[in-house]
């Protein structure tokens, strides 16, 4: 049966999630996973290493289990839902992009810097070749204007992307940030639009209700919030609140809170909360997916943690350069020991 949908949620917790569980997933966790998302409703259903395809690596951190055994799990429970991949061009390349194709991923979402995109027309055409929905998927969009937002964008469109997303990676954005955001790409577009989420300031809900009022009709979510920092927009929560909304979103509202309750809490580390870390986050515009690493650095330099969230956020790094988290808490703790000699 054909569900009535106001809008299409892509559930992120089997890639998003990752970040927050040191890339550890299990074929049986996305098997269970995957085929209760697919019983409620869930449209899509994003798989791969935190990092995107490829991202299993001394410098993202490895998976337990090879991502292409994940998506092919997923994808044989999933009667109705279809399988995403995300893709960073200089991370993921064409043949994992192929290798998930041909193991049944329909979505691919390929993902630059906000003003970036033109690091990904061969991906996107790519995809577009292998039959996939397409989608650009702009990062750390707090970092850019809206003009430069709208010129990014429209790159990616240029390219062929089905659907743009203005990605809050570091939960950094506000409210009326993501109205103004959404509402130019919706004025300047022809493609759908999507928004992308992360809770480090509480504000994923209020951001994402900011969005779908400006116009946006694809949505991420993570059921549990069990997503990077302190997580996305969580699913089930979002689908309580847009059915009082009158929004129809096609998914089962008492499935998710089992699913999330009986299946994904045993698989958190620890409870989805915002803590110091993921705070200072939000508030210093870090990407969220910094959150073990700079805790594992902080631990090893015996420093605080926010101290280096911060001299990030001064110097404005952005995804791929997790090397200079370690190199950021070394120069603090020489300092930090040169004043109390
Ligand atoms: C490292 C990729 C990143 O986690 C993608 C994403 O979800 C975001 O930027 O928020
Ligand atoms: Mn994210």
């Amino acid at each position: 049966m054909s569900k009535t949908r106001d809008l299409y949620i892509t559930e992120v917790a089997l890639r998003d999630g990752s970040h927050a569980i040191a890339h550890q997933y299990t074929v049986d966790q996305v098997l269970s996973v995957a085929k209760a998302l697919d019983e409620a409703g869930v449209p899509y259903i994003e798989v791969a290493h935190g990092d995107g395809l490829a991202g299993s690596s001394l410098q993202y951190g490895f998976s337990r289990t090879d991502e292409m055994k994940l998506i092919e799990a997923a994808v044989s429970v999933c009667s109705q839902a279809k399988i995403a991949v995300l893709l960073l061009p200089g991370i993921g390349t064409l043949k994992e992009l192929k290798e998930a194709a041909a193991l049944g991923a329909k979505m691919a979402r390929v993902a630059t810097h906000v003003t970036e995109a033109d690091v990904s027309p061969q991906h996107i055409s790519m995809a577009k070749e292998l039959g996939m929905e397409t989608v650009g998927f702009l990062m750390m969009a707090h970092m850019a204007p809206v003009e430069k937002l709208v010129e990014q964008a429209k790159l990616m469109e240029s390219y062929g992307a089905d659907i743009v997303y203005v990605v809050d990676s570091a939960g950094a954005l506000l409210p009326y940030e993501v109205k103004e955001r959404i509402h130019a790409l919706k004025q300047h577009l022809g493609v759908e639009i999507g928004f992308h989420g992360h809770n480090n300031l509480s504000l994923a809900m209020a951001n994402t209700l900011a969005a779908i009022e400006a116009g946006a009709t694809r949505i991420d979510g993570s059921i549990r919030c069990l997503g990077a920092g302190a997580g996305n927009t969580q699913t089930e929560v979002l689908i309580a609140v847009l059915e009082r909304m009158g929004i129809q979103t096609g998914i089962d509202l008492y499935q998710m809170m089992d699913l999330a309750e009986d299946i994904v809490a045993p698989i958190l580390q620890a409870p989805q909360e915002i803590t110091r870390d993921s705070l200072t986050m939000g508030y210093a515009g870090i990407y969220s997916s910094f959150l073990l690493h700079a805790k594992r650095a902080a631990e090893r330099f015996g420093i605080d943690s926010r101290d280096i969230l911060l001299e990030l956020g001064r110097r404005k790094v952005v995804g791929g350069q997790e090397d200079m988290i370690v190199d950021v808490a070394a120069e603090i703790a020489s300092k930090t020991e040169i004043a109390t000699r």
